[in-house]
């Protein structure tokens, strides 16, 4: 056979990051057959790529006489490929992407691959090193396609999409902030800077970070290395991230899936330990990681020591905690103060509470090195949760945690809550100083002012802002600009939809409390919110509960308004208890003039979007899965 031309063209940075294989030609062209047979499965993933024609180089490689292209042929006939034309036409070629090789793993290719290696007196192994495929599964999620042992399930768990589509979308949008500020502060040196020489060596350092790769990210608790091959691929501008585990099955299991995605161990670099102890080699060094991630089975609580310790400056922590029954109080409120140093509170925001433990857990934390956090966004998911903080060194802040933290007490009767700071700031006025001094209270009578209950009292927690309205904004329009990106985009526009008109006011009451304590039909959601509204109160959803109502009005005033709806839609009271809730709030008559009429902003914008602003459970058994080689635990289960 004549020689040929084969074209390969391959976008510089995708070249970059797989290390385009270096082996033989014929182990080229079946990396290049995968990359076309990927290619045109995934139509919308070409379109974008030819786009980009002009940041690509090209590949030429020249096969020598070896009869490859004919079994290369073999192959794409497999896949009804127009193989012919375009080998008559190299020319015609317009790109050929790899974006892992030997993605195709149905049995015909396989068998095809099989017979291209005999002929050429190669064995499987040149063509995917070390690995037999046959043993795994694969699944392709993002930009990733991770080998599953066939023989454990529990390896991959998809439920999880979600959580790592909305890291990867949070750490992208945290890094073009984090890099933008890094610029600026060079920025601001290089213009005070005095003599030529610094200037020049300034300079230099700005256009290194302007123009590489520049920072890294630990994922603590890798398991297969899905995640982190994700990272790898999906997030520009990152240097490395460190892919770690204690389990020598999941070591094995992230050395397999790098090489398999074509990517090398500068990129992403695997290691085996003991989060604690990689977090704890930080401690005192430069090398502290930009982005930390945790991702453990059931609680953080164990890692967050050295996770508040090993972020850099301005740096991201992520952190999962699946322990939601736990956290979230249906079971064992002594474990949750045990493990969190707070107490939950499972009456009617028990998903909010357990976020707020977790971000008090990570002050109290970071506190002790003079550290405090910034939470960016905080996301209560199915049965987990998951929040994205920033961590800074500075006394001065630290200072300010007490006012942060509250004690909450939530009415066992009607559910009224109020929360009670620890400390509190007052501004001197003969300097202007801040001056801090412990909260007064309690801010509750003994009984409750609405039902004559007692309260329970949950926390401390954290009672500051748990989203920040720049970067859920930024992060919900990073979304929509990248769709094709993720998975599951629908449904983070629609979580960061709601996130983003969540007023900052701590907790909520749920429309099932409110109608349920005093026996009524159920208010419609646009009449309460138009009567509080029109109160002169703000109120809005919380994405942590469908039919949640967010708002800064008094418990006082929320019950004047059912009050008033039950007037206009009486409840039998003959079966209501003589000691019930019911029976103290409605003996009582409103205090305010209470107005229904439609108000303006009564409906979120979210809602008129028609965007998917509460999930459903999708599939049965949907949850958190087991260690593997262990039954789920009680405190895993799904909440
Ligand atoms: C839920 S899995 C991680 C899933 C992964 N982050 C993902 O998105 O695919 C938790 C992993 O933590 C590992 N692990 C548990 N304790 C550890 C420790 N002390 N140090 C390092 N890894 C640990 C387990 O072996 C397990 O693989
Ligand atoms: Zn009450």
């Amino acid at each position: 056979m004549e020689p040929l031309t084969m074209f390969i063209v391959v976008r510089k940075d995708l070249a970059k990051k797989l290390q385009w294989p270096t082996g033989s030609v014929m182990t080229q062209a079946c990396h290049a057959a995968t990359a076309i047979l990927h290619m045109t499965r995934e139509e919308e993933n070409t379109k974008e790529y030819l786009a980009d024609l002009d940041n690509m180089h090209k590949v030429v490689l020249e096969t020598k006489n070896e009869g490859s292209l004919e079994k290369l042929e073999l192959v794409l006939q497999t896949h009804n490929v127009p193989f012919k034309k375009w080998v008559e036409q190299p020319e015609n070629i317009p790109t050929a992407i790899a974006t892992a090789p030997l993605r195709s793993r149905s049995p015909e290719v396989l068998e095809a691959f099989k017979k291209c290696c005999s002929l050429n007196k190669r064995t499987m192994s040149s063509v995917t090193p070390d690995i037999d495929i046959t043993q795994y599964n694969t699944v392709t999620e993002g930009k990733a396609t991770i080998l599953f042992p066939k023989h454990n399930e529990v390896f991959y768990n998809p439920v999880q999409q979600f959580n790592r589509d909305m890291s990867i979308a949070a750490i992208r949008t945290w890094s073009e902030i984090f890099n933008q500020e890094k610029a600026e502060r060079m920025e601001k040196k290089l213009a005070r800077a005095k003599d030529e020489e610094s200037k020049e060596a300034i300079q230099k350092a700005l256009d290194k970070h302007n123009n590489s790769d520049n920072f890294t990210v630990l994922e603590a608790l890798a398991a297969s290395g899905l995640r982190s091959v994700r990272y790898a691929k999906e997030i520009p501008k990152l240097k490395q991230v460190t892919c770690n585990d204690i389990e020598l099955d999941a070591l094995e299991s992230i050395r397999r899936n790098l090489k398999y995605n074509g990517l090398s161990e500068d990129l992403m670099k695997p290691n085996h330990g003991d989060a604690m102890r990689v977090m704890y080699d930080t401690v005192g060094t430069d090398n502290k990681f930009d982005v930390v991630d945790l991702d453990p089975y059931g609680s953080a609580a164990p890692f967050v020591d050295g996770a508040v310790q090993a972020v850099s400056e301005g740096g991201l922590l992520c952190v999962t905690c699946t322990d939601l029954a736990i956290l979230a109080g249906s079971m064992h409120p002594e474990t949750c103060f045990g493990k969190y140093g707070g107490m939950p509170l499972k009456g009617m925001f028990p998903h909010e509470m357990a976020l707020r433990l977790v971000l008090q857990m990570l002050q109290t934390s970071a506190g002790r090195y003079k550290r405090h956090i910034v939470p960016l966004v905080s996301c209560s998911i199915d049965f987990y949760l998951r929040v994205f903080v920033r961590v800074y060194t500075s006394p001065q802040q630290v200072k300010k945690s007490a006012s942060k933290m509250g004690v909450v007490y939530e009415c066992s009767g009607c559910h009224a809550y109020s929360v009670q700071h620890l400390g509190k700031i007052t501004i001197k006025e003969s300097n202007g100083a801040e001056r801090h001094t412990p909260g007064t209270g309690p801010n509750v009578n003994k009984l409750c002012d609405n039902c004559n209950n007692i309260h329970h009292i949950g926390g401390p927690a954290w009672v500051d802002k748990i989203h920040d309205d720049d970067f859920v904004a930024k992060m919900l329009q990073h979304v929509k600009d990248n769709e094709s990106s993720y998975g599951t985009a629908q449904r983070m526009k629609g979580m960061l939809s709601v996130i983003k008109e969540e007023i900052h006011t701590p907790f909520y009451w749920t429309l099932a409390r409110l109608c349920g304590t005093v026996h009524c039909n159920s208010i419609p959601v646009v009449d309460l919110f138009s009567a509080i509204l029109n109160a002169g109160y703000k109120v809005s959803s919380s994405h942590c509960g469908k039919q949640s109502v967010k708002t800064d009005a008094p418990s006082q005033v929320m019950w004047d308004i059912m009050r008033a709806w039950v007037k206009k839609n009486p409840v039998v009271m003959n079966n209501i208890a003589e000691n019930s809730p019911a029976r103290a709030i409605l003996a009582k008559e409103p205090t305010i003039e209470v107005d229904f009429t439609r108000h303006p902003n009564a409906t979120a914008e979210s809602k008129s979007e028609h965007l998917v602003r509460y999930q459903v459970n999708p599939t049965a058994n949907w949850g958190p899965k087991a260690r593997a080689g262990q039954k789920r635990k009680t405190d895993e289960q799904v909440f």
